[in-house]
């Protein structure tokens, strides 16, 4: 049975179609990656999963739950969770501080102005757990603003993960990334997936790193899924090899 689904799922902006009749199914293991030329929908479909827009149509079940419309905290709390944007959070503290934030943020007294010494054990312990995770225990007290690119995606994923989310999305977490910071980037994604049983929902645009960490691959062009299949499948399938006319070998849409 399928984690997640959506059925006739429609986003329009104006005269625009920017999701179109997007039928997709994600089953419970593995990474599957989402690819496409530039203006594809990529995005517009991760902002739907997530909440961050609404869609004109259609039926997006989590858990044989419909999730469309619902806001992105409620989402969040259903066990979804996307990578946020260093620079959108608390550029001024510390990598642990950051972690610790985003960890308390699940504990349900967070509200109360009494924190009890079990619950306090309990953050620092995940929050130490998730610095190992993301291979940050070395840079625990630097400040998110003075770490290098490679290491701010790092603390953002870190952040997605300290939800315990089952279900996790991230939007090219290599953009920007040299070729052994990508490589780095791809092994440690690859290994949390793996070690902690979660779900992931890639877009990224590196079509080498997608045929080597994908389970599984749906190709966007248009708003439309054109084709959907093992990284093998895709890679011998004519329409998306069409769609990708005109692009540079290796790159789906620079
Ligand atoms: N808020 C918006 N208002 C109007 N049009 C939008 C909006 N967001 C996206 N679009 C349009 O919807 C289409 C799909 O955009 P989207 O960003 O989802 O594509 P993408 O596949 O993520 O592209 P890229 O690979 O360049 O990031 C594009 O034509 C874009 O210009």
């Amino acid at each position: 049975m399928s984690m997640l689904e959506t059925t006739n799922l429609h986003k329009r902006f104006g005269e625009l179609q920017a999701v179109d009749d997007v039928n997709l199914s994600i089953d419970r293991e593995g990474i599957h990656s989402i690819i496409g030329p530039n203006g594809a929908g990529k995005s517009t479909l991760f902002h739907l999963l997530t909440g961050y827009l609404n869609p004109t149509g259609g039926e997006i079940r989590y858990k044989d739950e419909d999730i469309a419309g619902l806001p992105p905290r409620k989402i969040v709390q259903k066990g979804i969770s996307r990578s946020f944007q260093i620079a959108d959070l608390f550029e001024g503290l510390t990598v642990k501080e950051n972690l610790q934030i985003a960890t308390q943020a699940l504990d349900e007294k967070r509200n109360s102005l009494w924190v009890d010494s079990e619950s306090l054990t309990t953050t620092l312990e995940k929050t130490e757990q998730l610095l190992e995770d993301i291979e940050l225990v070395d840079l625990a007290d630097v400040r998110a603003d003075a770490l290098s690119h490679g290491d701010q995606r790092k603390l953002e994923i870190g952040l997605a993960l300290a939800v315990e989310p089952d279900l996790i999305l991230l939007d090219e977490p290599t953009a920007g990334m040299g070729k052994q910071e990508s490589v780095q980037m791809v092994r440690l994604i690859r290994r949390l997936v793996d070690e902690r049983d979660i779900k992931l929902i890639l877009i990224e645009h590196d079509i080498g790193i997608v045929m080597r960490i994908s389970d599984r691959i749906s190709v966007l062009n248009r708003g439309q899924i054109i084709a959907e299949g093992s990284p093998e499948e895709i890679q011998q399938n004519e329409r998306v090899q069409e769609a990708y006319i005109g692009t540079k070998r290796g790159e789906a849409s620079e």
